[in-house]
């Protein structure tokens, strides 16, 4: 793992969504499309506001969620609506989204269908996650019910409930996030720093995080 520290957290952001987009360019130059896998929740808005606006070809670019909480996409926690909101809009509202939520009560019920769709853009050129303070990473939570699954299985997609996570989710597999050809974690203050140091003392159930450390680029700014 690779860890680069800046001297704040609006400077990592623009520094971030520079070097995604010159990855996602070397990606299109040998390659008819290229994918990009972005975590949701409270850290990558800024992240997406630079990068919608790059000039790149869109178009044979398919985006990702790394995760999804499951709910409707009008609902303040899904992941989906803030990509909708920040990163697929401008220039970025040209790429071709792949979704891991649709309608219906539980993730199970589509997983399926999703996982299908999901062939067509892996593996993953670009993938930036994120990591919560409990060491969980896309949606693999420690303690979640389908953990072993989404650590050592091979599915794409797994469908997860864990004591941490509010509503039920689905997450791309650790295998993957790890086929990505380039792997980036963005966190935030010195709670996650700490949790970020503890996780590499721990085994991958218990810190889920640790599972996709290895070659990854960690950036982080206190503030
Ligand atoms: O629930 C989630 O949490 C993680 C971390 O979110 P943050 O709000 O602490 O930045 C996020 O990476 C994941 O995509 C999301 O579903």
């Amino acid at each position: 793992m690779k860890l680069l520290e800046y001297p704040d957290a609006e400077m990592m952001m623009m520094n971030l969504a520079d070097t995604l987009a010159g990855e996602l360019k070397n990606a299109l130059l040998t390659h008819d499309t290229a994918s990009l896998a972005v975590p949701g929740g409270t850290t990558p808005g800024p992240i997406f506001d630079s990068l919608c606006s790059v000039d790149l070809d869109w178009s044979r670019v398919h985006v990702m969620l790394t995760d999804e909480r499951w709910v409707p996409e009008d609902s303040e926690r899904s992941n989906t609506r803030l990509l909708r909101q920040r990163l697929l809009v401008d220039r970025a509202a040209a790429a071709q989204y792949m979704p891991l939520y649709a309608k219906a009560e539980t993730p199970e019920e589509k997983l399926p269908e999703l996982a299908a769709d999901l062939d067509l853009a892996l593996p993953i050129s670009v993938c930036l996650l994120g990591m919560g303070a409990d060491m969980h990473t896309a949606s693999i939570f420690p303690g979640a019910d389908r953990l072993d699954l989404a650590l050592n299985g091979d599915d794409r997609l797994v469908a997860m409930r864990a004591p941490g996570a509010l509503e039920p989710r689905i997450t791309l597999s650790a295998a993957v996030l790890n086929a990505a050809i380039s792997r980036h974690i963005v966190i935030v203050g010195t709670e996650k720093r700490a949790a970020l140091e503890r996780a590499q003392q721990l085994t991958p159930s218990e810190a889920p995080v640790a599972a996709i450390l290895n070659g990854a680029t960690v950036h982080w700014a206190e503030k």
